[in-house]
């Protein structure tokens, strides 16, 4: 699966604050990638560089291959701030303006109440909308344009409960159309039952990285170092048949074993290799416990 964003090394520092330290993230097409980790962790900072409305310090980024351009920003709609509705108008005559703003013919507007289930309340007034619907107009005004890839700043942010289920099921919606979704969120919750992929990040530096089911798996999730280069540890986590996944992340491996599998057997492994691992952490996995022990862990 090609991926539709590449983040590498990407570093943003705020004077004294480093907001982003060394970001390698790669969002494969079709899925919903969710940035997850607490408030100030650098997910906003993420997103509004690889929008284009913040500066990099350092790294580079890259959307469907290419270095973001007029026509590669065509291909992304995007949603980081609740956008300013006219409360006295309808739902359909808002996205007219946006459609406006945004030159999109007004043909696309019917297609994006559609999908954000709100045809049928296009006529009503935007203020009369439940919190729900105001954030699926929202959603529905980035899809204008008719993007491949949607990003979204903490969708669900200030809706109660209903707006959170509405918002949640239509982003299921939009990815099972084919496009691609990019969202930030401080929910462990949110990003298990939404996401196909995540990437944790703390204090601007990322945690863990890849598929919800593999790093939410009851197995644990192993980090080597030390003993050889970390792209030679990851070449011989790759050829162990006990080893189900592993990537490079902060010049370590992280790697989870087959159920059963005791890092001990890793270790061994790469003995007989001539390698002496100098470190090999293992994160026992239990949903919020994992997560809690990723954001706190700040050795890693
Ligand atoms: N314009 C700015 N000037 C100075 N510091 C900033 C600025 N924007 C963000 N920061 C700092 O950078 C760090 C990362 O912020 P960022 O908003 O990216 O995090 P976040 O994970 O999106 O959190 P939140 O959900 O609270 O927005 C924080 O320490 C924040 O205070």
């Amino acid at each position: 699966m090609a991926n539709v964003l590449d983040i590498q090394g990407l570093s943003k520092r705020y004077g004294s604050v480093q907001a982003l330290d060394q970001l390698t993230i790669g969002v494969p097409q079709g899925s919903i990638y969710g940035l997850l980790g607490p408030n100030g962790s650098g997910k906003t900072t993420t997103l509004g560089i690889v929008l284009d409305v913040i500066n990099a310090s350092g790294g580079s980024f890259r959307w469907f291959g290419e270095p973001l351009s007029k026509a590669t920003k065509r291909r992304i709609g995007a949603l980081l701030e609740t956008p300013n509705f006219y409360p006295y108008l309808s739902g359909e005559e808002n996205l007219r303006i946006t459609a406006d703003v945004k030159r999109v013919d007004h043909s696309q507007i019917q297609r994006a109440l559609e999908m954000v289930g709100l045809a049928t309340r296009k006529q009503n007034k935007f203020k009369g909308y439940s919190l729900g619907m105001k954030q699926r107009l929202a959603i529905g005004a980035a899809l204008l344009g008719d993007p491949e890839v949607l990003v979204l700043d903490e969708p669900t942010n200030g809706l109660d409960p209903e707006g959170i289920a509405e918002v949640r099921q239509l982003i299921l919606n939009i990815a099972a159309q084919g496009k691609t979704i990019l969202l930030a969120s401080h929910l462990l919750d949110e990003v298990e039952k939404v996401c196909t992929h995540m990437a944790v990040l703390r204090n601007g530096k990322l945690k863990a990285e890849g598929p919800v089911a593999s790093i939410m798996a009851t197995n644990d999730l192993v980090f080597i170092s030390g003993g050889a280069p970390a792209e030679q540890l990851l070449a011989v986590a790759q050829s162990l048949p006990f080893v189900s996944e592993a990537r490079i992340l902060n010049h370590q491996v992280q790697l989870v074993l087959q159920t059963g599998v005791d890092s001990s057997e890793l270790n061994r492994a790469f003995f007989t290799q001539n390698i002496a691992l100098g470190q090999l952490t293992v994160r026992k996995k239990s949903l919020e416990s994992q997560f809690m022990e990723i954001i706190k862990a700040d050795k890693a």
